[in-house]
């Protein structure tokens, strides 16, 4: 399932954050890869750690644990410190699925990433090509958003991001290990989620069949969530 997630950061936000990392030293992408996607990988990316990184991540982690949307649908458990990537001059990154185990640099802090985020930091007037082009069951998506906008997609898809031919792209790249581990598992929820929250804008929370919905929801949780 593919999730888009408007607005994580607004206007101010990305500002913000642009300021911080623009001004950073950046480093040969291939610094974060293994083997197979170094082979594919053109970019540039602030290393993992670094003040910039620290300071610029920690700005989306506040913004993404507000973010009802992103609660739902990632059911996070942890989320690994946003890194970022800047294309440019023909810059891309051919066809790969990222690696199964994330481990921050110099700490014990592991994760196991289910879920794959995209945070669009670049106005999609100011860059030509740059598409997430994200294989899923119903054919490929290529996804381009606003600056501030972010999409979620199971990491154990095929993706890549098309050459940039004009301009900059700038984004944040992580991952999440979710309290339910199962995709599948997870669009349902999100499914029913949505649907009582519908369903309580109608009849109100305290409505019945809003309580026992929620009691479903909950219990669905307890059956499927690894912690
Ligand atoms: O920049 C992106 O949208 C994704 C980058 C990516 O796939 C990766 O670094 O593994
Ligand atoms: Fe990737």
């Amino acid at each position: 399932m593919l999730v888009q997630i408007p607005q994580v950061l607004g206007k101010a936000g990305v500002a913000r954050c642009r300021a911080i990392i623009d001004a950073a030293p950046w480093v040969d992408g291939n610094a974060t890869s293994g083997v197979q996607s170094a082979q594919a990988k053109r970019n540039l990316q602030l290393p993992e750690g670094s003040p910039a990184a620290r300071e610029a991540g920690d700005l989306i982690l506040d913004a993404l644990g507000a973010n009802p949307l992103f609660i739902a649908a990632a059911l996070p458990l942890k989320v690994f410190p946003p890194l970022f990537n800047r294309y440019a001059g023909g810059q891309r990154f051919g066809n790969h699925i990222d690696n199964a185990i994330r481990q921050l640099r110099g700490t014990d802090f592991r994760i196991r990433s289910d879920l794959s985020a995209t945070l669009f930091l670049t106005d999609p007037a100011d860059y030509d090509g740059g598409e997430l082009c994200i294989e899923d069951t119903y054919g490929t998506q290529r996804v381009k958003l606003a600056a501030g906008d972010m999409v979620l997609y199971p990491a154990s898809s095929l993706h890549r991001v098309e050459p940039v031919t004009r301009g900059a792209r700038v984004a944040s790249f992580f991952w999440i290990q979710s309290t339910v581990r199962s995709d599948e598992d997870r669009a349902l929820l999100l499914q029913l989620d949505q649907a009582i929250q519908s369903l309580a804008l109608q009849q109100g929370q305290a409505a019945a069949e809003v309580v026992a919905l929620t009691g479903v929801y909950h219990n669905l949780i307890r059956r499927w969530a690894e912690l």
